[in-house]
């Protein structure tokens, strides 16, 4: 006789660890991935988009407290697949943070709650005060360049340091509390370990050298804060976080499903794009297209002072004794924001699947030049004064091409970087790494390598930014573990080659460069004194 079968429910299904989280914290969205430890092997994650706040034209703002909670919702949500797809949170052995760099929070020291909200890296309201501080620089001679020598970077909105100050000039509540000593300063790194290790009851207050080396405040040789330039900015020391490494044990997470789980990497997200890319030698270089577009240039231990618009930034210091390695940094602030605003101001596209369709339905932009200077425009120009222009438009444009011309306008900005990289270094660059939102867009990446005329390598993993926060968390807690080994078993990086001829590509390049000149110091431009006079007495 046959034994009776007994009816069974199948095993859950089991998937071994050890795994690293990252959290990513961008401009448009906050992430939670959980690697592989020690691969690029994505196990899951969660996902959820960060609301701006545009109280007046120029101004861009978050809530602090909804970065904190939307970062917390990612990694309950992602720690939830992780459980599904059959692994233990028990082995996430660490995890690394990764964030929009340079932007702001003020906080109380004794509640832990935020004074005003983050100011975010693109607002502009800080002109009036880069103008202010100019007319302080010695002998009148309102260099921009005058703190390169200190920390690198040119006077601009963009940074911590005259965010800061601004704060300290114009909301009386931050001014009391830097003078009471009961301020707290961070950048998002900060703001996040802070809160994730406790906040008002125990949170450390730490920041990585990377995040540091964008607030203008530190000394970009001795990588500690410099008092000639807290001097400069007229800010105290005392609400400044500790300045570490980028792969160090900074503390432990207080609550929730990861309580217990160190922290052990910080990394601002273009410097963790440089580690997630691999750009782990002297003269690697990646480009990594969000929000922003950012170019980093790996100069290894030299600190190189760029004469051509450049800035000079930390790569990254992978441990405590680490040599600091440091990157010339080409940063162009908007790139994918050029289509959130064609989508949201413009209507001309519903959303971002549409972009490489509507653009490959022409085979060119019909000599439209758009140079979306909505705040200025960065590297190389830093011209804070720039605005956006349309130039070529005639009765036979149309959506699509407008589109087209927005793909074109980030690779022509990433060409005046290229340009600029190639006088600082000397030697020119033979590829591009690339990452990011954008580099989905197979035709985007075409005019990239077309508009440069150098050969595009596409990351294998969108995520390239959290992959490089995992990677530097996972070495501070594994001495085996080698940064430079194969990441993934998959073939070779996807490579794009140019496609068109070199006289075409200089052509329209002239072109961009006219436009741009139309774009340059649009907002303090006035009438010719006799057209003007005309005008007035009309
Ligand atoms: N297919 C696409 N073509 C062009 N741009 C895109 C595409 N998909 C997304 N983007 C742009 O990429 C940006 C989002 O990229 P992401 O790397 O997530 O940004 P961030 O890290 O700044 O939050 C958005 O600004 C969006 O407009
Ligand atoms: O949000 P992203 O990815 O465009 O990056 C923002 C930069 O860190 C700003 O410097």
């Amino acid at each position: 006789m046959d034994s009776p079968t007994t009816e069974t429910t199948p095993p859950p299904p089991t998937l071994s660890g050890p795994f690293v989280g990252a959290i990513d914290e961008g401009t448009t969205s906050a992430r939670f991935i959980i690697f592989r430890a020690g691969t690029d092997e994505i196990v899951c994650f969660h996902q959820i988009e960060v609301e701006s706040i545009f109280q007046k034209e120029g101004w861009c703002e978050q809530d602090p407290m909804a970065i904190v909670n939307t970062v917390n919702e990612c990694i309950t949500g992602a720690c939830k697949k992780l459980v599904a797809v059959g692994g233990k949170v028990e082995e996430i052995i660490t995890i690394g943070i990764t964030n929009q760099r340079e932007s702001t929070v003020v906080w109380d020291r004794n509640s832990g709650q935020p004074l005003v909200n983050a100011i975010i890296w693109l607002d502009n309201r800080t002109t009036s005060t880069v103008e202010e501080l100019l007319e302080t620089i010695p002998n009148n001679a309102r260099n921009i360049n005058y703190l390169r020598p200190l920390c690198g970077l040119p006077l601009s909105p963009y940074f911590s340091g005259v965010k800061l100050r601004w704060l300290r000039d114009n909301v009386p509540v931050v001014s009391q509390a830097m003078e009471k000593g009961t301020a707290m300063f961070g950048t998002i790194d900060t703001w996040l370990m802070y809160n994730l290790t406790g906040g008002k009851d125990c949170g450390v207050h730490k920041t990585d050298v990377t995040n540091a080396s964008r607030t203008m405040l530190m000394n970009i040789e001795t990588l500690q804060w410099d008092a000639n330039l807290l001097k400069f900015f007229g800010l105290p020391k005392t609400i400044l976080p500790e300045i570490c490494s980028s792969s160090e044990f900074y503390g432990s997470i207080a609550q929730g499903v990861l309580q217990g789980i160190g922290i052990t990497s910080v990394l601002g997200d273009q410097q963790a794009a440089l580690v997630g890319q691999q750009c782990l030698a002297k003269g690697q270089a990646k480009a990594t297209y969000g929000t922003g577009c950012f170019l980093l240039y790996n100069t290894g231990p030299s600190i190189v002072h760029s004469t051509h618009g450049l800035l000079t930034t930390v790569g990254y210091q992978l441990g405590r004794k680490a040599v600091p390695f440091y990157a010339l940094e080409g940063s162009v602030s908007i790139a994918g924001a050029a289509f959130n605003w064609l989508r949201d101001n413009m209507n001309l596209i519903q959303n971002s699947g549409q972009i490489e369709t509507m653009a490959s339905t022409v085979d060119n932009s019909l000599d439209v030049y758009f140079v979306p200077a909505f705040n200025g425009l960065y590297a190389p120009y830093w011209n804070q004064d720039a605005r956006g222009v349309i130039c070529g438009l005639s009765e036979e444009t149309t959506s699509e091409h407008i589109v087209r011309a927005t793909l074109e306008a980030v690779c022509f900005q990433v060409r005046d970087i290229l340009d600029s990289m190639h006088k600082d270094c000397k030697i020119p660059l033979a590829k591009l790494m690339v990452d990011g939102g954008m580099t989905v867009n197979n035709l985007f990446l075409q005019l990239q390598s077309d508009l440069v005329g150098i050969q595009v390598l596409r990351a294998k993993i969108a995520e390239t930014t959290a992959l490089g926060a995992a990677m530097a968390a996972y070495k501070a807690v594994e001495n085996r573990y080698q940064m430079e080994a194969p990441l993934s078993k998959s073939g070779p990086r996807e490579a794009i080659k140019p496609s068109i001829s070199a006289t075409d590509r200089n052509l329209r390049y002239q072109k961009w460069k006219m436009a741009i000149d139309r774009s340059l110091n649009w907002e303090t431009s006035t009438l010719p004194q006799g057209e003007r006079e005309a005008f007035d007495g009309a």
